[in-house]
């Protein structure tokens, strides 16, 4: 049985988090529940602030909201002094409505509409990572009517095939994402740039992909920009003051992932930008990243309770959940897997396996296949590890299911930081046939 962060066996024989009994908490707060260890959240954003810190290197470490949003997490970025990055409107308007500090939000996305952009301008964000022609055009003419400047970064593709899977996958060249670094384009969007007075060009961005446990594929993305980057101070006389090296670090879902720490991820891909940019004569860039998942990926428990089963003899097992692909969708889109114990009992004695389904109609809707567990009836507690990242924020209403509460736990004591949600919030939208509202 492995646990992360503060999570451990107490003296009732319960999971307990951040010092706070699992069972206790489904008693309070009902289930299914997402669960915060907010001790080991701080401890990875130290980890990767410390090891810049250390180095000497001029950083920022933006967590990608994107893993997961809500106004207390911004609130506890902000109190790790970590920078932000948001991708939609609704991120910055959350970053906006959890009064995170302007200069440290990078605004990222492939499609920014123009009322997102100028929410950005309104809001005199840090700087705002330009994606694609169109979209550089657009600001342009934005910060052209606003009579303003506006500080960017060019986000490019490096050509990289970085070792996850394929849906996670960004930095390569056939990628929706960026300017292509070696076919010209990314060379014809800082000319571009360079010639605007209404940015800033603070650097390049890449973002290899997600999920990723080895350094090297962060470090070719680094070498490949730095060679164009000589070939571009030559041309233009120009040499970012940063280089975003994006997200991207793996945790440990289950006992086949093995994650490096925070300070390993790091301190190999300083090294080498240092190794290069000394070799070549050029100043060392700020190193910024956005870690989203390796912040709270293994920070996040999702509780449910067990209800129904269904024996399909000499084939399964079944077991079903209070939830499902409705707030945990990862296994349907990636076959993402999975640990899990009853925390009402961890101790007892594995002698079944068991599949988890969610309670969604669709038979794609399994949590986990071929889980060893105690033999386990209904109103038993599954706990499921490592969803925080990427659990609430991409949970939804299929089946008008309501989306689980989140509950943040820190030295024995639990807060309430996203409700749950009610059958009201769920037709709140909704208007009758005939109403003859408009808007
Ligand atoms: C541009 C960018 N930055 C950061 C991240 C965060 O990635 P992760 O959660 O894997 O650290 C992503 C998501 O893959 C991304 O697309
Ligand atoms: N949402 C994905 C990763 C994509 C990250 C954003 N580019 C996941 O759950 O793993």
């Amino acid at each position: 049985m492995y646990f992360h962060g503060t999570s451990k066996i107490n003296e009732n024989n319960h999971l307990e988090i951040g010092g706070v009994d699992t069972v206790e908490l489904v008693k309070k707060y009902g289930t299914p529940i997402y669960v915060y260890d907010v001790a080991l959240i701080r401890d990875r954003a130290r980890g990767f602030k410390q090891t810049f810190d250390k180095l000497g290197i001029k950083s920022q470490v933006a967590y990608a909201s994107k893993a997961f949003s809500s106004i207390a997490m911004l609130n506890l970025a902000q109190e790790e002094g970590l920078s932000l990055d948001v991708v939609s409107g609704g991120e910055l308007y959350t970053a906006i409505a959890a009064k995170f500090p302007a200069d440290r939000i990078h605004f990222h996305g492939n499609n920014k509409s123009k009322e997102e952009l100028e929410l950005a301008l309104d809001y005199n964000i840090g700087c705002i990572v330009v994606d694609n022609f169109y979209e550089l055009e657009l600001l342009e003419q934005l910060t052209l009517e606003r009579n303003t400047q506006i500080a960017i970064l060019l986000r490019v593709t490096p050509g990289i095939e970085a070792h996850t899977h394929d849906y996670i996958l960004t930095g390569q060249e056939d990628s929706k994402f960026g300017f292509d670094l070696q076919n010209g384009q990314a060379e014809e969007a800082l000319r571009k740039s360079l010639e605007s007075k209404h940015f800033k060009v603070l650097g390049l961005h890449c973002h290899i992909g997600s999920q990723i446990f080895e350094t090297t594929g962060f470090i070719l993305a680094a070498n490949k920009i730095i060679e164009k980057l000589v070939e571009w101070n030559e041309k233009y006389s120009y040499f970012p003051s940063v280089l975003n090296l994006g997200g991207g670090f793996g945790i440990r879902y289950t006992s086949e992932d093995a994650p490096l720490t925070p300070d390993n991820y790091v301190k190999e891909i300083i090294i080498e930008v240092q190794k290069q940019t000394n070799s070549h004569q050029l100043p060392m860039p700020e190193i910024w990243i956005e870690p989203g998942r390796s912040l709270v990926g293994e920070a996040g428990t999702t509780l449910y309770t067990v209800g129904s089963n269904k024996d399909v003899p000499n084939v399964r097992k079944y077991i079903a959940v209070d939830g499902g692909m409705s707030d945990n969708i990862r296994p349907a889109l990636y076959e993402a897997k999975y640990e899990a114990v009853l925390a009402n009992r961890p101790l007892a004695k594995v002698e079944e396996t068991y599949s988890i389904a969610g309670k969604c109609c669709e038979s794609g809707d399994m949590l986990i296949w071929d889980l060893p567990l105690p033999n386990t009836v209904c109103n038993d507690i599954l706990a499921v590890f490592c969803t925080g990242a990427y659990g609430y924020s991409m949970a939804n209403n299929y089946n008008r299911i309501p989306r689980p509460p989140v509950v943040f736990v820190e030295n024995g004591e639990d807060q309430l930081v996203v409700k749950r949600e009610t059958y009201e919030d769920i037709i709140k939208l909704d208007l009758p046939l005939h109403s003859k509202i408009n808007l």
